[in-house]
C-alpha cells in the first residue's frame, strides 16, 4: 500500500470560484482546506471570469495554510480543458477531478500535469459521485497506487449520487453502505476519504449528527458548503484528549525496555498489539498537527 504524507483534512471548504466575496474572505476561515468550485457552483457564462477570479487569487495568495484543491469541470466537457490550464497555472495543492466513473477519466489529467509539474507536486482528488463510481472504486484507489498517479484523496458526492440513483430521500440511510465501500477502498489503498455535503447548513443538529455519523465510519473529514459549519466539523472529526492519552500510553508502552521485542503487551487489563502501536502513532501525529491549526 502507498503511503501518502499525513495531512489534517478534517473540514473542506468549497467555495464557488464565481463568488468573489467568497473566495476573498477564504484565506481567514479556519477549514483545513478548500476546494475553488470551477464546476456545478459556477454557471456557464460565469466560468471564464470564476477561472481569471482564481488565477488573481492565487497570485496575490502564492503561499496558503490551507491545503488548496480546485475542482475542474470533466475533462470531456465543454469547461475541463479550459478549467485544467487554469488551475494547473494557478499551482494548487491538488485538482479535484469530478464524476469520476473509471481510472481512466484521473490518468487523463494525471498525463496532462505531468507536462510541465515533473515534480508531481500538484496532486489528484477524485469525486465520488456515481454508480459506475460505486462500481468501479476498487479500480480507481488501485490505480492511485501506481507510479506517477498522483491520487490522494476521495470526496464523496452525495447530492449527484443521490439523483442518479433517484432515491427518493429524505436522510441517507440508502447510501451508507455504498459509503462505507467508499472508505474501503480507499483504506486498501492508502488514500484519504472526506465526506459528502450537508445542504441545510443552517441546521445545527443534523449537520453535527451526520458528522459524528460520519466520523464513526472512519471519514477523515467532511465538504462543506458555509463557513458556519466549520467549527463543528473540526470538533467532530479532532482527536479528542482521551484518545490522544490513550495513543500516549500504548507508545510509552512499546518504548519500555522490557517490551521493545514483544508483539502484545496487557496495557491496564487490555491486550494491546503491534497493529496499535501504529495506529497511535498516527494518532499523535495528528493531534499534534491539530495543535498548531
Ligand atoms: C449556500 C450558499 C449559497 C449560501 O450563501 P449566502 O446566502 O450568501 O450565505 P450567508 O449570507 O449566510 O453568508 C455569510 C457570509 O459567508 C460567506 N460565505 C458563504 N458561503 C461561503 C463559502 N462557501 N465560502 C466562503 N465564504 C462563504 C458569504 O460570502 C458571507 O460573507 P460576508 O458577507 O463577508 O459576511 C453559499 O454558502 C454557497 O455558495 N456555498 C457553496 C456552494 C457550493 O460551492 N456548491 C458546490 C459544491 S457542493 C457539491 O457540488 C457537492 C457534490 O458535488 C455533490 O454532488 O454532492
Ligand atoms: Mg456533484
Amino acid at each position: 500500500m502507498t503511503r501518502r504524507p499525513l495531512r489534517l483534512r478534517r473540514s473542506v471548504l468549497y467555495v464557488p470560484a464565481a463568488n468573489g466575496k467568497a473566495v476573498a474572505k477564504s484565506p481567514t476561515l479556519a477549514c483545513d482546506a478548500v476546494i475553488y468550485d470551477l464546476e456545478d457552483a459556477v454557471a456557464p457564462a460565469a466560468k471564464e471570469e470564476a477561472r481569471e477570479r482564481l488565477r488573481d487569487h492565487f497570485a496575490a495568495h502564492p503561499e496558503s495554510r490551507h491545503e488548496r484543491v480546485i475542482r475542474i469541470n470533466a475533462l470531456s466537457s465543454e469547461y475541463g480543458p479550459e478549467d485544467l490550464l487554469a488551475a494547473r497555472a494557478c499551482r494548487p495543492d491538488a485538482i479535484l477531478v469530478p464524476k469520476v466513473d473509471v481510472p481512466a477519466e484521473v490518468a487523463d489529467v494525471a498525463d496532462m500535469l505531468a507536462e510541465t509539474d515533473a515534480a508531481d507536486a500538484i496532486r489528484l482528488w477524485a469525486m465520488m459521485e456515481t454508480p459506475k463510481a460505486i462500481l468501479n472504486v476498487a479500480r480507481i484507489a488501485e490505480w492511485g497506487e501506481t507510479p506517477g498517479s498522483r491520487l490522494d484523496c476521495l470526496v464523496v458526492g452525495a447530492n449527484d449520487l443521490a439523483k442518479d440513483l433517484r432515491l427518493p430521500g429524505p436522510g441517507r440511510d440508502a447510501l451508507k453502505p455504498l459509503l462505507m465501500q467508499l472508505v474501503v477502498a480507499a483504506r486498501a489503498s492508502g488514500l484519504d476519504v472526506i465526506d459528502a455535503v450537508f445542504n441545510a447548513f443552517r441546521d445545527e443538529g443534523g449537520f453535527a449528527a451526520e458528522c459524528a455519523e460520519a466520523a464513526g465510519m472512519g471519514f477523515d473529514g467532511k465538504t462543506l458548503i458555509h463557513p458556519l459549519q466549520i467549527e463543528p466539523a473540526n470538533r467532530a472529526f479532532a482527536i479528542s484528549p482521551e484518545r490522544e492519552a490513550e495513543a500516549a500510553s500504548i507508545v510509552a508502552a512499546f518504548d519500555m525496555p522490557e517490551n521493545r521485542e514483544v508483539g502484545v503487551i496487557n496495557l491496564d487489563g487490555r491486550m494491546v498489539e503491534r497493529l496499535h502501536l501504529e495506529d497511535a502513532r498516527r494518532t499523535l501525529a495528528l493531534a499534534a498537527m491539530q495543535r498548531g491549526t
